[in-house]
C-alpha cells in the first residue's frame, strides 16, 4: 500500500510538471508543444530529466521500437501508461536487460570468433535486427557498447548477405521505398513517414550493393546498416533517421524471374526518366524537411557522378563512395608515408597503382592528386606533377588517352601513351605488369573483384622502391577484398602497411611480430561529415569540409602507432573519432562561412567558439541511449 502511494505522489508530481511546461508553451500548438519537449529529451545525456510525451499507451507503446522500454518499465510508468499485467512482473534495471539479451545472443558465439568466416553471422544478424524492431533504445545500446564485435553483423560484411537475401529475411519496414510507380505522389507520400523531424537520410538506388552488384530493392539494407552507425558513432538520434530505397528495377536477371523478390520486376529506368525519379524524390524530401542531409550511397558509378554534380551545390548531400571513401583512402595514404619515417608532406613523391576506375576509385584518384597538388604548391605545374603519381587500372587494363569510348570520369587520369610507352607499359597493360614496371609504393584495390592482387601481382610488389610499400584491398564485402592479409603479408613480410574494406583479423608472425589489418572504410569519415554538417546547419557540404574530415582522421593516429603499421584507429574508438571528425567539419564551415546554425547555436555564436568549444558543443549534441521517462497525454 505504502509502495503503491508513494507511486502516486510520484506521478501526482510528474503532472504537476508537465502541466507547468505546458503552460509555458500555451501560445503553441498542443501538437508543437509536445514535438518541443520532445527534442529537449533527444538531446539530453541526463537521466531524470524531463519527460517524454506520448500519445499512445497500453500494448501500443510496446510495440513501438521509439518508446518501448520493456521489462524496464517502472511500476510507475506501467501505472500511469496502462502497462501493468501486459509484462512480466520483474522490474529490470536498462544494465539487466542487455545482459539478458547478450546471453542469448552469445550462444551462437560458439566457433564464431573466426572473424570475416563467421558462419553464425546471419544468425546474429537476426537476433540483432528483433531487438531493433521492439526496442530501439536497448538496441542501439548493445550496438554502442560492443560495436567492434556487431559492426561486422550490422555492416560490413554481413550486411552484404543481409541484402542478398532481403526479400526472404524481410519481416517488419524499415525506412521508406519511392519506387517508378509513384511519380507524381512523391511529394504527399512523404508525410507518411510518422517523424516531423528529420535530420539524415541514406538513399540508394540498389544498382551497385558492396561489390555483388545489382541487388534492386533489397539495397535498402545498406541505407539500414548506414544510418546504424550513424546512431552508434555520431549519436544522431535514430528517431530521425530515414532509410531509403529509390526502387527503378532492377537490371538482375535472377531477381526479375525471382517470384519472391519484394522490388519492381522490370528493368531499370535510364536517362531523363531515372533522373526525373531522383529529382522528385529530392524535392520532396527537402520539402517536408528542409535542414536534412541526404547521403547518396551505392549507385552504380554513372549516377554516382552524375547526381553528385546535379545537386551538391542545391542541396544537402554528399556521396559516400565517392568523397567518403577519398576522405579515408587520403587519411591512409598519409599514414603508410608516416610509416616509412618520412613526413606527410612526402605524400607526392608517392606512385600509387589504383585497380578500379568506378566510383570509389575515381574519386580517390581526383581526391588524392588533388591533395598532393595542395602540398606542391596548387599552380598548374603542381597538378601536373601531382597526375603523373597515379597509374589507374579497370577492367581492360592499363588507362591511357589511347583507350577508345574512355569513361568521362576516367578521362583525366588517363596517361600519356609515350609517356607510358617510356616506362615499358601501354594501353590495356595488365595490373602486374604496371606493378612490375612502375614498382609503386602503393597499390590500392576498389575493382569489387575478389582475390585481383594474386600471388602474382603480390610478387611483383616485392619490386617496390617503397621501405615499407602498402596494399589498400579495400572492396566489399570480404569475399571481395583483393586479397587478404595472410596472403599479402606471406609475400611481403611484416614490413608491410595492409588495409581492408572489410574487417580481417591481424597475422601473428610469431615472436610477437604482427602483420596489422587495417580497416580502410568510409565508416570512419561518414558519420562525421554527416553530423558536423548537421551541428554547422551548412547549406553544402564543400569539398573544404570533407577535406577537413580527411586530415582530422589522419592526425587522429599517433606516431608510435603509425610506425607498427596502425594507419587506422581501432572502431571501439569510433564515437570519439567521429566527433573530432564532425568538430573538424563544423570549423571549416565556419571558416568558409557556410555555417548557418543549428537550433540555438546560431551562426553568430558559432563563429565565436574555439576548437575545444566546438568538440563540447558536437559532444552535447551526440545522442545517447537512456530511457527517458514517459508520460501520457491526449493527442
Ligand atoms: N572500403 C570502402 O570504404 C569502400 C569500398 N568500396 C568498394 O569498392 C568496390 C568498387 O566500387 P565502385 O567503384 O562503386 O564500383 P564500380 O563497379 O563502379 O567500379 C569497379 C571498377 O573496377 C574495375 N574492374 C573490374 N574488374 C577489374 C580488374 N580485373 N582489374 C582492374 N579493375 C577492374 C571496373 O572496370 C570498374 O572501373 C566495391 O567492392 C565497393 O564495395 C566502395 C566504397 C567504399
Ligand atoms: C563501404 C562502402 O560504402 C561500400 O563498400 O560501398
Ligand atoms: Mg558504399
Amino acid at each position: 500500500m505504502s509502495n503503491f502511494s508513494s507511486q502516486l505522489r510520484l506521478s501526482s508530481s510528474l503532472l504537476k510538471h508537465l502541466k507547468h511546461q505546458i503552460n509555458a508553451t500555451s501560445s503553441t500548438t498542443s501538437a508543437s508543444a509536445a514535438a518541443m519537449m520532445f527534442e529537449r529529451r533527444s538531446f539530453t545525456t541526463t537521466e531524470g530529466s524531463r519527460p517524454t510525451i506520448v500519445h499512445k499507451r497500453s500494448i501500443d507503446i510496446l510495440h513501438d521500437p521509439w518508446f518501448n522500454k520493456g521489462t524496464a518499465f517502472s511500476m510507475t510508468e506501467r501505472d500511469r501508461l496502462d502497462l501493468r499485467g501486459l509484462l512480466p512482473p520483474t522490474v529490470m534495471s536498462s544494465q539487466q536487460q542487455i545482459e539478458r539479451f547478450m546471453v542469448d545472443l552469445k550462444r551462437l558465439e560458439v566457433q564464431a570468433r573466426d572473424g570475416p568466416s563467421d558462419p553464425n553471422a546471419l544468425a546474429k544478424w537476426r537476433i540483432l535486427n528483433r531487438l531493433h524492431d521492439r526496442n530501439e533504445t536497448m538496441y542501439y545500446k548493445v550496438l554502442i557498447e560492443n560495436i567492434e564485435e556487431y559492426a561486422p553483423i550490422v555492416y560490413t560484411p554481413t550486411v552484404g548477405l543481409v541484402c542478398q537475401n532481403y526479400s526472404g529475411l524481410f519481416r517488419r519496414p524499415r525506412g521508406m521505398y519511392f519506387s517508378a510507380e509513384d511519380r507524381g505522389e512523391m511529394m504527399s507520400m512523404v508525410y507518411n513517414w510518422p517523424a516531423d523531424q528529420v535530420d539524415m537520410i541514406v538513399v540508394t538506388d540498389g544498382s551497385r550493393i558492396l561489390g555483388l552488384g545489382d541487388l534492386g530493392v533489397q539495397g535498402i539494407g545498406i541505407t539500414i546498416g548506414k544510418l546504424d552507425l550513424y546512431v552508434a558513432a555520431a549519436g544522431i538520434n535514430p528517431q530521425r533517421v530515414l532509410p531509403v530505397m529509390i526502387d527503378v528495377g532492377t537490371n538482375n536477371e535472377r531477381l526479375l524471374k525471382d517470384p519472391l523478390y519484394l522490388g519492381l520486376q522490370e528493368h531499370r529506368l535510364d536517362g531523363e526518366e531515372y533522373i526525373s525519379v531522383v529529382d522528385e524524390f529530392m524535392e520532396a524530401v527537402f520539402t517536408r524537411w528542409p535542414h536534412v542531409i541526404v547521403q547518396f550511397e551505392d549507385f552504380q558509378s554513372k549516377w554516382a557522378f552524375n547526381l553528385l554534380q546535379r545537386y551538391r551545390n542545391t542541396y544537402r548531400m554528399f556521396n559516400d563512395d565517392v568523397q567518403g571513401t577519398a576522405g579515408v583512402a587520403i587519411a591512409g595514404l598519409l599514414g603508410a608515408v608516416r610509416a616509412q619515417g618520412k613526413p606527410m608532406i612526402d605524400f607526392p613523391k608517392q606512385k600509387i597503382v589504383v585497380a578500379g576506375a568506378g566510383s570509389a576509385g575515381i574519386g580517390v584518384v581526383n581526391a588524392a592528386r588533388k591533395t598532393m597538388a595542395r602540398m606542391l604548391g596548387n599552380t598548374e605545374s603542381a597538378f601536373e606533377s601531382a597526375s603523373s603519381q597515379f597509374w589507374v587500372v579497370d577492367a581492360n587494363g592499363l588507362i591511357t588517352e589511347e583507350r577508345t569510348n574512355i569513361d568521362p570520369q576516367a578521362l583525366p587520369f588517363a596517361r600519356k601513351a609515350k609517356e607510358v610507352g617510356h616506362q615499358g607499359l601501354r594501353e590495356g597493360a595488365s595490373l602486374v605488369e604496371v606493378v612490375q614496371q612502375i614498382k609503386p609504393d602503393v597499390l590500392l584495390g576498389l575493382s569489387a573483384v575478389g582475390g585481383l592482387f594474386s600471388k602474382e601481382v603480390l610478387e611483383a610488389l616485392k619490386g617496390s622502391t617503397s621501405t615499407r610499400p602498402a596494399i589498400f584491398a579495400m572492396s566489399n564485402p570480404t569475399k571481395n577484398a583483393e586479397c587478404t592479409p595472410e596472403e599479402a603479408f606471406s609475400v611481403l613480410g611484416d614490413q608491410l602497411i595492409f588495409a581492408s574494406g572489410s574487417p580481417f583479423n591481424d597475422v601473428k608472425f610469431g615472436d610477437g611480430v604482427i602483420g596489422h589489418c587495417n580497416q580502410g572504410n568510409n565508416m570512419y569519415l561518414f558519420p562525421g561529415i554527416g553530423l558536423g554538417t548537421l551541428l554547422s546547419g551548412s547549406r553544402i557540404i564543400s569539398d573544404g569540409m570533407l577535406q577537413a574530415a580527411a586530415e582530422c582522421l589522419a592526425a587522429y593516429m599517433k606516431d608510435d602507432e603509425v610506425l607498427k603499421g596502425i594507419i587506422y584507429p581501432s572502431i571501439s574508438s569510433i564515437r570519439d573519432i567521429t566527433k573530432e571528425v564532425a568538430a573538424a567539419v563544423v570549423k571549416e564551415a565556419i571558416e568558409e562561412d557556410l555555417a548557418e546554425g543549428y537550433r540555438d547555436m546560431d551562426a553568430r555564436e558559432l563563429k565565436k567558439l574555439d576548437m575545444e568549444e566546438i568538440k563540447t558543443y558536437v559532444k552535447n549534441n551526440m545522442w545517447e541511449p537512456r530511457y527517458p521517462t514517459l508520460v501520457y497525454r491526449k493527442e
